[in-house]
């Protein structure tokens, strides 16, 4: 037998306008991790559904353990031991985790379901990877984590050899990464072998043996992470060097745009979620929002955007009273959301990209006649100069279904969407979630130029490279209450954690 598990020798997938792998080559050898890194939209995922029968290539093949294969769907590609967690996990949420991981692979003997041996090898394999999930918990109630712990689960019962992480770690907090790249390597020591998706690089040169890099659909090479950088990294993946700092003057901040005082929102338990909050942010500053993943920040956007209404307290823009509000009002009035997830609150998946671009403002004169019909001409002009300007990546332009862009490519869409409404506030929800660093590079520079054009921009994030970058204030929020306010260059990583943990408070 050969040194490699599974080739991909020379596939080419096309759609609708676009080659979105075009004669690609992966060689992942057996018992290595081996990332997959390239710009939103570089052909990633397609690859990767291509390995999982979920796509068939149009040209190229397969090969596992030196002989060729055929995958016409995800159950040949379990039968040949290959199993994949998705970047959007698959799970049923009214089943325990026990019933997602046996679910469709269940042990029947004479007809009866043997549910305690099931149980038995999914609690050994949990323990020997050291996974740590609760077999009894239904899924809709436990953390991101571990549902992700329950894809994995569900590769390793069905004994998959050769395991696909699609962008593992964007849903993440920072320990369940660090709990994730152990676990990874624990598996590649036992002999698997592991695809990972990602576009951090740190994370990349942490774990992988190989990366390879795509751009534009096509393969630009492979290189052994041991004798690479990050820098080098990028400029493949990019084709030009990415500025890792982020370039801005001092912030001149001018009148109060945003006035929260004494703000409640309900928790979905007993306890509010967030609890007498009050802060402001004024034109010419951005203003971070950060703190360990399910402490209020969700809930206390959700009150600021009208998604949720308020317990108590109150909300002034521009001096007026926005408290009850509605979402079109809030809108209208000047502000702008880039919400934290995108499919449910960001984007009408079956809508053309023209349409969502418009989302929020068919309704005005220069898109709606006053007969009430729809301006198609100026929508079609209005976004393609949008796709232009702010790089969105389709197979066909704006008519392309949003469904099938890229994940990163449909977050560009959003903030191309809320930035070219020119609003006074701008509440961005981890705006750089799932994109690649080039396009992090310019979402960081529109926010400082919203900022420099003297609107009011609300960050609210976990990434900590962000956090420390971006804005010129920080607060953060523990237990649905702002327990400290700093100056990004008055604070550091590990102090800020210390009050992210609730170890520290100030009275803010
Ligand atoms: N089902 C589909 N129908 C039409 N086009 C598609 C489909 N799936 C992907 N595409 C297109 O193929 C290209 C590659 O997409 P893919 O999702 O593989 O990129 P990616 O590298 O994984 O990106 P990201 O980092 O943003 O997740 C994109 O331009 C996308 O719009």
């Amino acid at each position: 037998m050969g040194e490699y598990a599974v080739e991909m020798l020379h596939i080419t997938k096309r759609f609708p306008g676009i080659v979105a792998n075009d004669d690609i080559t992966l060689q992942l050898k057996k018992g290595e991790i081996h990332a997959l890194l390239g710009e939103n939209g570089a052909g990633k995922s397609t690859l990767m559904s291509v390995l999982f029968g979920l796509y068939q290539a149009e040209e190229g093949e397969i090969r596992k353990d030196g002989k060729k294969v055929e995958i016409k769907n995800p159950n040949d590609a379990n039968a040949l031991g290959i199993g994949m967690v998705h970047q959007h996990f698959k799970l049923v949420e009214c089943f325990s985790v026990l019933d997602n991981i046996i679910l469709g692979a269940e042990p029947v003997q004479g007809g009866f379901l043997k549910k305690d041996e099931a149980r038995k090898k999914v609690m050994e394999l949990s323990n020997r990877y050291h996974l740590q999930i609760d077999p009894d918990a239904k899924v809709e109630n436990i953390t991101v984590g571990m549902q992700q712990r329950t894809e994995i689960l569900k590769m390793l019962y069905r004994d998959n050899e050769i395991l696909i992480f699609d962008e593992p770690t964007a849903v993440l907090t920072v320990q369940e990464i660090e709990e994730l790249m152990q676990i990874m390597k624990g598996l590649a020591k036992e002999g698997k072998s592991i695809l990972f998706i990602s576009h951090k690089l740190n994370e990349i040169m942490e774990v992988s043996d190989h990366c390879t890099v795509l751009r534009k659909g096509k393969y630009v090479g492979t290189v052994e992470t041991k004798d690479t950088t990050p820098e080098k990294l990028s400029a493949m993946m990019v084709g030009r060097n990415v500025s890792f700092k982020v370039e801005k003057k001092p912030a001149e901040p001018g009148d109060v745009v945003l006035d929260v005082k004494d703000m409640t929102v309900a928790g979905q338990n007993k306890k509010d979620a967030v609890q007498d909050v009050s802060f402001q942010v004024r034109k010419g500053e951005i203003v971070c929002i950060t703190g360990i993943d399910g402490n209020g920040q969700t809930e206390l956007v959700y009150g600021l955007s009208g998604l949720e209404p308020l317990k108590s307290g109150s909300i002034h823009m521009n001096g007026k009273d926005i408290t009850k509000a509605s979402v079109r009002e809030r809108s209208t009035s000047g502000m702008s959301h880039i919400p934290e997830d995108r499919h449910k609150h960001g984007l009408v998946l079956d809508y053309s990209l023209e349409d969502n671009l418009v989302l929020q403002r068919y309704f005005e004169p220069q898109f709606t006649s006053k007969a009430g019909l729809m301006k198609r001409k100026e929508i079609r002009e209005y976004s393609d100069r949008l796709i232009e300007e702010y790089d969105i990546r389709s197979g066909q332009g704006s008519s392309t279904i949003v469904r099938s862009m890229s994940g990163g490519n449909q977050q560009k869409a959003i903030i191309a969407r809320e930035i070219d409404k020119n609003p006074d506030l701008l509440i961005a929800v981890q705006p750089t979630r799932g994109v690649d660093i080039g396009a992090i590079e310019s979402i960081h520079r529109q926010l400082i130029e919203q900022r420099d054009a003297g609107k009011a921009v609300l960050l609210v994030s976990l990434e900590l490279d962000e956090v420390m970058d971006v804005p010129d204030r920080i607060l953060v929020m523990y237990e649905g209450r702002l327990v400290g306010e700093f100056k990004p260059d008055e604070v550091t990583v590990e102090e800020l954690g210390l009050y992210m943990t609730g170890a520290k408070k100030q009275e803010v």
